[in-house]
């Protein structure tokens, strides 16, 4: 049986859902095609749970703080593994729930089977086909685990199956600290669990600055074992697995493999569609438009390896559903690029990173501060952390930011902002800065900035009466 739709969307995910929710703007004859469990990647076993479960790792590590200024006589005793992993899991269902009562007044559109193109404009599901004038490939992505540690897999998970775990374990190897790694490690180090982390490079949580990188690779180290190398199973010993780095070998209860995702392309038929496909096996698209080729298919959210985040994938797909539907294909600028890994102190990269300027060969100049002596960051006790800011060296003009800071995700989004209004260092010293605030410890990048640039600097950081635009 063959039934016709002006659109498909296959994937039910964040990038799929705002696909659908523009397509259906436009047309009610359209379908949207799930063969996994609904609620979202990210409510379900992403940016949720994880953030659940380090809420709650601070809230048990600053009691820690309290005992350390003798504020607290007691000992923190080890938390409840089985409660806190109940707790994340009740948090997580609130989510999924959330997602899955934003999709009931279309349900009837929705067919829960895998899909597989038979050719651009049609779609094997097993025991029937769709034919669809627009296809969009929302599929998301998976966790990559090597295929020789698949023996292990007992001791082996990834963050689909870490939030399913009824308590936690003695001990954890956290493999890769991408953002996913860097995240969790601290997280079960902060409740009590014995982590050792391997890293390939010090790019941490994304990082690409090489002081950034050599700061957050001390900050990591202080309270975790972190070791350089390409991770490793070596075997079992008595119910635990031998693993490695390196010459090292050391035994642990667990491994969380957090060593990054691939597009979930693999069963989905692309060689189906004539086009040519990248190393990784993504068709070449456009990254303004998420077209393939000239097909009328497009690829949004994690499947397109592009930038995978929540807000990206919401954004990716609305541009597709929107592109779908429209007579002619439209270009959108991206946002300014913001990752933030929710670490403490918190990591991020804004706008343009430090490798790719160095890429580009971009003329820039770069300001830094330091939160070690920075007034509220003592107060708070987490006076730890170094932003660096990148600006054009003719104008001060801001490009990019990489920080590990104290409520570093806050700093980010101003930053973000600044960056992507076009201001100037200058512009953002002449604004106000209140003390004792985290804001403070930007200023002096933002002057070193100011001064290293060729535009001359003016004499006040106030503007002059006859200069304000304001008022
Ligand atoms: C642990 C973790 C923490 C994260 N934290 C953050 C964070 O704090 N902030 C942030 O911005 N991002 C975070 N992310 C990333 C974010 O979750 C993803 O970028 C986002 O969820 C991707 O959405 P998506 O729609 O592309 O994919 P998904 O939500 O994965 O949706 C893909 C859907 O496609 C379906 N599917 C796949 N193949 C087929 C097929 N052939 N046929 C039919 N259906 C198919 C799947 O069942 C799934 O429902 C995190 C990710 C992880 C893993
Ligand atoms: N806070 C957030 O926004 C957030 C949180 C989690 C995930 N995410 C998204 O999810 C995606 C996946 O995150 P991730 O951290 O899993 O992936 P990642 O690709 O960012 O990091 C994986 C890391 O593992 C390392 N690695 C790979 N193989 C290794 C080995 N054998 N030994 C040692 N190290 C090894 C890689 O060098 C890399 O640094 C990210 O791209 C990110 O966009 C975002």
């Amino acid at each position: 049986m063959t039934k016709t739709y002006d659109a498909a969307i296959i994937g039910a995910g964040t990038a799929g859902l705002t696909a659908r929710a523009e397509v259906a703007r436009h047309t009610d004859n359209y379908v949207v095609i799930d063969g996994g469990t609904l609620g979202t990647t990210c409510a379900r076993v992403g940016c949720m749970p994880s953030k659940s479960l380090i809420s709650i790792a601070k809230a048990y590590h600053s009691r820690q703080g309290l005992e350390f200024l003798n504020l607290e006589n007691t000992k923190a005793p080890l938390p409840d593994y089985a409660k806190i992993m109940r707790h994340v899991r009740h948090l997580r269902d609130r989510f999924v729930a959330g997602v899955e009562r934003g999709m009931q007044p279309w349900r009837d559109h929705l067919i829960q089977k895998h899909a597989r193109f038979i050719d651009p404009n049609t779609l094997d599901l097993g025991d029937e086909t769709v034919h669809a004038d627009k296809i969009i490939i929302a599929t998301g992505s998976k966790p990559v685990i090597p295929e020789s540690w698949r023996k292990y897999a007992k001791y082996l998970m990834d963050t689909d199956q870490l939030f399913e775990l009824e308590t936690l374990p003695h001990s954890v190897a956290v493999f890769g600290l991408g953002p996913v790694g860097v995240e969790l490690a601290q997280a079960l180090s902060r409740i009590g669990i014995d982590v050792t982390c391997v890293t390939r490079s010090k790019a941490i949580g994304g990082l690409t600055d090489p002081d950034i990188q050599n700061y957050a690779f001390q900050s990591l180290s202080q309270n975790m074992n972190v070791r350089v190398g390409s991770a490793e199973i070596v075997g079992e010993n008595g119910g635990r697995l031998i693993v490695g780095c390196g010459d090292e070998t050391w035994n642990a209860d667990r491994v969380l493999a957090a060593l990054g995702r691939h597009p979930a392309l693999d069963g989905l038929g692309l060689e189906n569609l004539g086009v040519k496909l990248d190393s990784r096996g993504i068709p070449l698209f456009d990254e303004n438009t998420f077209q393939i080729e000239n097909l009328p298919v497009f690829i949004t959210g994690d499947a397109n390896g592009l930038r995978p985040l929540l807000h990206e994938a919401a954004d990716e797909g609305r541009i597709a559903g929107y592109n779908a539907m429209a007579k002619e294909v439209n270009c959108f600028q991206k946002r300014i690029y913001l990752g933030i890994t929710f670490s403490e102190p918190n990591i991020a990269v804004i706008g343009k990173s430090y490798k790719s300027l160095i890429q580009d060969k971009t003329d820039f100049v770069i300001g830094e501060s330091d939160y070690e002596h920075q007034g509220r960051a003592i107060i708070m006790g987490q006076n730890e952390g170094r932003v660096r800011l990148y600006a054009r060296k003719t104008d001060n003009l801001l490009l990019g930011a990489e920080l590990i800071a104290p409520h570093g995700e806050h700093l980010a989004h101003l930053l973000a902002w600044a960056i992507g209004f076009g201001v100037r260092a200058v512009d953002i010293l002449s604004m106000p800065f209140y003390h004792p605030v985290l804001e403070e410890g930007l200023r002096s990048a933002f002057r070193q900035v100011a001064d290293k640039s060729t535009m001359p600097k003016p004499q006040f950081e106030m503007l002059r009466c006859q200069d304000s635009v304001t008022g």
